[in-house]
């Protein structure tokens, strides 16, 4: 992995950024593949962020594979669709930590949507309870996510897992010399805040064909390329379900913006409380909150919701590439 070649991309991309950024337009981006139900975690944080009177739009990058019917009901939930084409790693046997993983990839093509100069990308599984736009306005340059938990099973394959060191606690657990360098801080990639950029996403995928895939993935690939310039956001950005029983003492409810819900048996539209860890209280009361978003119909897309989000911003019409029109939240001019 060549790290210089990233950073390079980044300080060039960034430099050309502030010419293009000059339109400050800005968007919430997610992922959606198959015709399966992760529709409705698409259309929960979309409600989820209208709720939070976020006054960006949230783009939804969509596989070939997501039926029009779908697609149908993102545009009436107020969703930017852009059909993306898939990404695949090189052949290879590795074993993905979930096998669905090795569609996650594509999730690289959003390096591409330089209409933005600010992205935040969104699991499907996510919900925004907070309001988080400000999160837009830290420096351009580097890799804004929250750093992942190694304590769960899915990461039994590795040597923190078998030490039991977890950058949740590194003081619990010392890294020990003998096994070799400490490894860098690792995020998790269900959210994270980037610059789309031409020159970055060209080195993505140039790199990817030469990088053999691991158990997660695209996770770990954004890892490695964004190693020197990622910079650790608050836990309550991203909070990995797991560390409500890993790193208790990590997490207050209370203040928690984001919520991923990415252990095994927790997606919301599909709960059935039977997994390990499911029948928490926390638990049950996070899925009733994801629940009582997405069933309530007064935060359905309409029209006049859209211009009310952006009391004192400008809309700037923007046209897209498939030749249709929409608006996109440009701060007031000086
Ligand atoms: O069948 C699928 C599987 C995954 N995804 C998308 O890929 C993301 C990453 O997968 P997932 O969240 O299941 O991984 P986890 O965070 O649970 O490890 C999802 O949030 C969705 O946005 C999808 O659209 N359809
Ligand atoms: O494709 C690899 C995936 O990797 C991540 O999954 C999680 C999930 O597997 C948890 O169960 C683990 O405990 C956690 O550590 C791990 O990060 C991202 O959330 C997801 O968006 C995607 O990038
Ligand atoms: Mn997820």
């Amino acid at each position: 992995m060549a790290p210089e070649i990233a950073n390079a991309a980044v300080r060039q991309a960034s430099s050309g950024l502030s010419k293009a950024g000059s339109l400050q337009s800005r968007a919430f981006v997610t992922f959606l593949a198959g015709d399966g139900d992760y529709v409705k975690g698409v259309v929960g944080l979309a409600k989820g962020l209208r709720k939070v009177d976020s006054v960006y739009p949230l783009v939804v990058a969509v596989l070939p594979d997501v039926p029009a019917e779908h697609r149908r009901i993102l545009v009436e939930q107020g969703c930017i669709v852009r059909e993306i084409e898939p990404v695949y790693p090189p052949e290879n046997q590795t074993q993905f930590a979930m096998a669905y993983y090795v569609i996650n990839y594509s999730k690289l093509r959003i390096w591409e949507f330089v209409e933005y100069s600010k992205m935040i990308y969104l699991d499907g599984d996510i919900q925004v309870f907070d309001n988080i736009d400000h999160l837009f306005d830290l420096e351009n340059g580097y890799f804004y996510a929250v750093m992942d938990c190694f304590c769960e099973k899915t990461w039994s394959h590795t040597t923190q897992y078998k030490i039991g060191y977890c950058q949740q606690c590194p003081e619990k657990v010392q890294w020990p010399k003998h096994v070799g360098p400490k490894p860098s801080l690792y995020f998790n990639a269900g959210m994270f805040v980037f610059e789309p950029s031409l020159p970055i996403y060209h080195d993505l995928l140039h790199i990817l064909k030469i990088t053999p895939p691991t158990p997660f993935a695209e996770q770990d690939f954004l890892n490695m390329f964004f190693k020197d310039i990622y910079r650790p956001i608050p836990n309550v950005y991203n909070l990995v379900l797991a560390m409500l029983w890993r790193h208790p003492e990590n997490v207050n409810l209370e203040e928690v913006k984001v919520v991923h819900y990415c252990a095994a048996g927790s997606k919301p539209w599909r709960y059935t409380g039977q997994e390990a860890n499911m029948q928490r209280e926390d638990i049950k009361m996070l899925v009733k909150k994801w629940t009582e978003i997405y069933e309530d119909e007064t935060l359905d897309y309409t029209f006049d919701s859209a211009v009310q989000a952006v009391p004192e911003k400008q809309l700037t019409a923007v046209l897209t590439d498939a030749g249709g029109v929409h608006f996109i939240a440009t701060p007031p001019t000086a």
